[in-house]
């Protein structure tokens, strides 16, 4: 796994996506930088990479799985690229309801399955953590949550007291660690 976790520094070192500089969080929080997951997201070696990655993390973890559920707009090439490679369906959550043609805030369909969410970063936890309710109010269970980074803001102990799996490929110490060396 420390092989997978290099490589993924490497990619997001070479793709530009960690930054430093003054930058505000969706959060509103201040940082003095910010991991550009999405812009690694353009990359389809990257794709690659994180969706291997992520199924060998569910695998170890025991996730068994049967769809992905992510928000826009991070979520969404993660949780393509984890269906292709898992040959599992997934649901995509709008951030808001849209007002003409289908106006559901949901992509894909929700009938009891078992799911695990994807995101490309979590500071607070809070974007994933609103897919996850918004996955078992309509009666799907959670076995866990997959993400690219953690910046390890609290994120974990969210999911921690919900009782469920919070699996990221990396964490921001370890990112910075091996940005290093
Ligand atoms: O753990 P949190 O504190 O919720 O922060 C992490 C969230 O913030 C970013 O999304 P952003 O709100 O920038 O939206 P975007 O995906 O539409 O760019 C990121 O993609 C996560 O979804
Ligand atoms: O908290 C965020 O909004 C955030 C932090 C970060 O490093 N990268 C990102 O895409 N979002």
């Amino acid at each position: 796994m420390d092989e997978l976790k290099r490589e993924i520094v490497k990619k997001l070192i070479e793709n530009g996506s960690l930054k430093f500089g003054e930058f505000v969080l969706s959060s509103g929080k201040k940082s003095s930088y910010y991991v550009d997951v999405k812009k690694s997201l353009t990359d389809p070696d990257f794709l690659t990479l994180i969706s291997k990655t992520m199924l060998r993390l569910a695998e170890d973890c025991r996730l068994n799985f049967d769809k992905i559920a992510c928000i826009e707009l991070g979520g969404v090439p993660l949780a393509v690229a984890l269906s292709i490679t898992s040959n599992k369906p997934y649901i995509i959550f709008r951030k808001k309801k849209k007002e003409y043609g289908v106006t559901s805030d949901l992509i894909g369909e929700i009938n009891g399955e078992r799911f695990v969410v994807v995101e490309d970063v979590t500071t607070t936890g809070s974007s994933a953590l609103s897919v996850v309710e918004r996955v078992m109010e309509r009666g799907g269970k959670v076995l866990g949550v997959l993400v690219v980074v953690d910046r390890e803001e609290g994120a974990e102990d969210v999911f921690k007291e919900k009782g469920i799996g919070f699996i990221p490929c990396l964490k921001a110490s370890e990112l910075m660690k091996y940005s290093k060396a």
